[in-house]
């Protein structure tokens, strides 16, 4: 069984390695989505594969660290490409969820990057 949940947060960031040409050479904004999913089995009990609870509390700190900053001022994410950013959640994630298997970041609605650890 796959859950899923999902957050929202607004930051700053621009890309350092882009050409100067290219739009994203200069500071703005998006309103990220990051989605997390977990892979399991259902708990006999609670019906659960984890309480979307937990998934909450697991990742509020990080959320916190990220909701209106600018990315590019944080640690690991001086280049933040919705890539890195995947990456950068899955990996201050995965320790507090082992069920976690895939992170998504979305940028616009309709461009995100997924990372399941490979
Ligand atoms: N593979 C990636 N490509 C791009 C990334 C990325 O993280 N990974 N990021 C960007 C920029 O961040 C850029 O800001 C993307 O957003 P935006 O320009 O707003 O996206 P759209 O072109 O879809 O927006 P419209 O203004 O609606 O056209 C670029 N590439
Ligand atoms: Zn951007």
């Amino acid at each position: 069984m796959r859950i899923t949940q999902a957050f929202t947060f607004e930051a700053a960031h621009r890309l350092p390695h882009v050409p100067a040409t290219h739009r994203c050479h200069r500071m703005h904004g998006h309103s990220y989505r990051v989605e997390l999913r977990l892979d399991g089995p259902v708990d006999p009990v609670t019906g659960f594969v984890v309480d979307f609870f937990d998934v909450e509390a697991a990742f509020a700190p990080l959320l916190a660290r990220l909701d209106h900053y600018c990315l590019n001022e944080i640690e690991g994410l001086e280049n933040p490409t919705a890539e890195h950013i995947a990456m950068w959640i899955w990996t201050r994630t995965k320790p507090m969820l082992p069920l976690l298997s895939a992170v998504a970041v979305y940028e616009t609605p309709l461009c995100w990057a997924e990372y399941d650890g490979h």
